[in-house]
């Protein structure tokens, strides 16, 4: 269990965000998180795992490539034991949690002076050779010293794994520079093994820009923030050390420090970090502030609401972290085919070598040659590397423009929606309904009924309650007190006041309570054919007053449905309203189909009977959506920065409420799904070719490091042009 530091001893720890929920859970279990320094190819992941995953008491175990993070689940107290086992693989491993993984440990210092003194040598060999028309010592000496120079750590690191019966690229690579070397291939070996570790230190390096870049979102908060000292005096301060509460000022065109709410001033503030959206948003004493935004026109004082590592841009980005930590199905399958892809390989190279020299009458040289040729190929480097790159970028550019998404797989999935459920409070609409009509029903007093139905409404934290109780607008101490005051789902309330039943509720609630009438139903069809939702003060004589209440469309509602449907997604309105007002307000944004009066368990079960028609995706603002979100193949949560619960319950949370963030998600998972395609292919067919080549005698040793070299690299630099998508 992780603890939170929120500098305040009365405040609770916040949970910690969720891991991604796709693991064997198990009850009594604990997990612990492993920082891997030296895990920079996938080869080291097959070696830990073959370590790890045969001792009792080790249920679950992920790798996070791009942080360098291993995640095991196990039986309590077993910390040290795992690290004993795997201390000999000398891979740095130690206990780690995801607040101290503050930029994963940087790729293994290069020691570049070391190389290219190894490069010259190499070339230098390759050079007497060629000049002196074969072996003699000075091709001997400047060789070895390019091998010691350029490969020791490749001989370490390939032993360790011979050791644990494991073929990663390591050993292949020591095992083809040591064949090459028997055979009397100098000045090669010495050229294949300074070509790969070249290639090893550049791959490392790109992978280091993958992870940073979701880091880099986070250095957009200010280190300092100008804090109210006890005597009124403004001091800089260092941002983690403000506590909650405390009055800091923010100066126009400065970025805002730390969450917060604002107490003073009037500006407006560029959320764009946080919502992707760039225009500005007014900010004035009340509304609140987050931390990584820009003030731009005037100076703000406010009130810190959360420690800066619980700020919401710090969550978002410890949630997008541990996304990266779960395997989208594509990965699952190359890591799957790369499990087999390399003994494969390596089997068909010691034919290579025995065979056709046994069998056939071939010339022992040439086919151990060829033989080592392959062993250099069967390295599947380029294409394990090509997943997680290209959904780590995918997954930073989302982030960039608002939308988190919790996990590759979504990212991937996002591409296959065929239809994409809507709310209509809140989501399509602004959710800030007005009272257009009041209506008093039977002879009661009118300044009575406002009263009873203020008394009520302002109990409720329901849009059409806060209406209501904001138009009529009765003083507090004019309130009655209500008793057993009680919400009905999908319905409105009831209360008592002063020993008398009232309710304030739907049409279906006053069918339910069967105090319907025909003249009330005609005028019931009028108000809501109009658009409107309309909801009744009922007491023990009936019903007494109606109130109409209008919501109004959001601008960007309509755009974004038709861009949906350009991408050949339906849409579906989902609403607790009567039918009558989801149909206007369908029509009204273009929305194909539209269901009203539904429960929060009617919308599970109309998201369920679109799952036969392909993977369905439904959008929702939380509370009565919850179930459906839940159920739906991808739920979107909208305005995420408002809500905590939003952001670690949805697949994908929309940092504003712009449903035009949903199109742009499809998008952008169509185009991760390319350039992953792009990249299995690139670097299969490079292989492919590779094998072939080598097979007929066609290729060098070091064509074939170069080859490996150049596909990693180009896979890695594909998968990285998502980042600015
Ligand atoms: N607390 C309440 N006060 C007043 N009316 C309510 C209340 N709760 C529900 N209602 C009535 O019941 C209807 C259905 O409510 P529900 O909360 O299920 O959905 P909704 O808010 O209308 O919209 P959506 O499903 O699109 O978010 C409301 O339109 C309103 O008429
Ligand atoms: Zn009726």
């Amino acid at each position: 269990m992780e603890k939170r530091d929120t500098g305040c001893g009365c405040e609770k720890p916040k949970e910690p965000l969720q891991q991604p929920s796709n693991n064997t859970v198990n009850p009594d279990g604990e997990t612990s998180l492993f920082s891997i320094g030296k895990m920079d190819c996938p080869t080291e992941e097959s070696l830990i795992r073959a370590k790890l995953s045969n001792i009792q008491g080790i249920y679950r175990l992920d790798f996070n490539l791009v942080q360098r993070i291993l995640t095991v689940g196990h039986k309590p107290g077993m910390e040290q034991s795992i690290l004993d086992v795997l201390a000999p693989l000398d891979l740095d491993a130690r206990l780690a949690t995801w607040e101290d993984t503050e930029g994963a440990p940087p790729a293994a210092k290069a020691n570049w002076w070391l190389l290219g003194a190894a490069a010259i040598a190499a070339l230098a060999s390759e050079l007497v050779y060629w000049l002196q028309g074969g072996n003699t010592w000075p091709v001997f000496v400047l060789a070895l010293v390019a091998i010691a120079g350029g490969g020791l750590s490749t001989y370490k690191k390939g032993w360790i794994a011979l050791k644990n019966l494991n073929l990663n690229m390591n050993a292949l690579m020591s095992i083809a520079v040591t064949g090459a070397i028997l055979i009397g291939h100098w000045p090669e070996a010495a050229m294949v093994m300074v070509l790969f570790t070249l290639a090893e230190l550049i791959e490392a390096k790109s992978l280091d820009r993958a992870r940073n870049a979701i880091r880099e979102l986070l250095n957009l908060t200010p280190e300092t923030a100008t804090m109210r000292q006890e005597d009124g005096h403004w001091h800089e301060t260092d941002a983690k050390q403000v506590p909650l509460g405390a009055i800091v000022r923010v100066r126009p065109g400065e970025r805002i420090a730390l969450d917060g709410e604002v107490i003073k001033g009037n500006s407006a503030v560029n959320q764009a970090p946080i919502t992707g959206e760039s225009l500005p948003v007014d900010k004035t004493a009340g509304d609140e502030l987050f931390a990584g935004t820009i003030n731009e026109s005037g100076a703000l004082e406010y009130k810190v609401t959360a420690a800066a590592n619980d700020a919401v841009l710090a969550r978002i980005i410890h949630a997008v972290e541990e996304a990266q930590g779960s395997r989208a199905p594509t990965q699952r399958l190359v890591d799957q085919f790369a499990h087999w892809y390399t003994p494969l390989v390596f089997a068909v190279a010691l034919a290579t070598a025995l065979l056709p020299p046994l069998f056939f009458g071939g010339a022992w040289m040439e086919w151990i040659y060829r033989a080592l040729v392959l062993l250099v190929i069967a390295c599947p480097c380029a294409l394990v590397i090509a997943t997680p790159v290209t959904i780590v970028s995918g997954l930073a550019a989302a982030t960039r423009h608002g939308t988190l998404i919790k996990g590759g797989a979504y990212l991937e999935q996002g591409r296959r929606l065929r239809w994409i459920a809507l709310d209509k409070t809140g989501t399509i609409t602004h959710g800030k309904p007005e009272v257009t009509d009041f209506e008093p029903w039977c002879g009661t007093q009118v300044d009575k009924v406002k009263v009873m139905t203020a008394s009520l409404a302002s109990r409720s934290d329901h849009p059409v309650s806060k209406a209501i109780a904001e138009y009529l607008n009765v003083k507090k101490s004019n309130l009655e007190e209500v008793e057993t005051f009680e919400a009905l789902a999908g319905r409105g309330v009831r209360g008592e006041i002063a020993g008398k039943g009232y309710f304030l509720g739907n049409h279906r609630l006053v069918e339910e309570l069967k105090v319907c009438s025909p003249e009330l139903e005609l005028l019931l069809g009028k108000l809501e054919s109009q658009g409107k939702t309309v909801v009744m003060l009922v007491g023990e004589s009936g019903v007494i007053a109606l109130f109409a209440v209008a919501d109004t469309v959001k601008e960007s509602s309509r755009q974004a449905i038709e861009e949906l449907h350009g991408l050949g997604v339906k849409t579906l309105m989902l609403t607790g309203d009567n039918q009558h007002t989801a149909d206007a307000i369908a029509r009204e944004v273009g929305i194909d189909r539209a269901e009203g009066n539904l429960l929060p368990e009617d919308k599970l079960q109309q998201v369920e009977s679109l799952a036969g028609h392909g993977r369905v995706g439904m959008v929702g603002d939380g509370i009565n959506d919850a179930p459906a979100l839940a159920r739906a193949d991808i739920g979107f949560a909208m305005g995420a920065t408002g809500t905590d619960t939003a952001i670690e319950t949805a697949d994908v949370a929309l940092m504003d409420d712009n449903l035009g963030k949903i199109a742009g998600f499809i998008r952008l998972s169509r185009t991760t799904a390319h350039i992953l395609w792009q990249n299995i292919i690139l670097a299969l067919g490079i292989k492919a070719i590779f094998l072939v080549l080598a097979f007929a005698g066609e290729a060098s040793m070091w064509m074939a490091v170069f080859a490996d070299m150049g596909t990693s690299l180009l896979v890695v630099f594909n998968g990285l042009r998502l980042m600015r998508k």
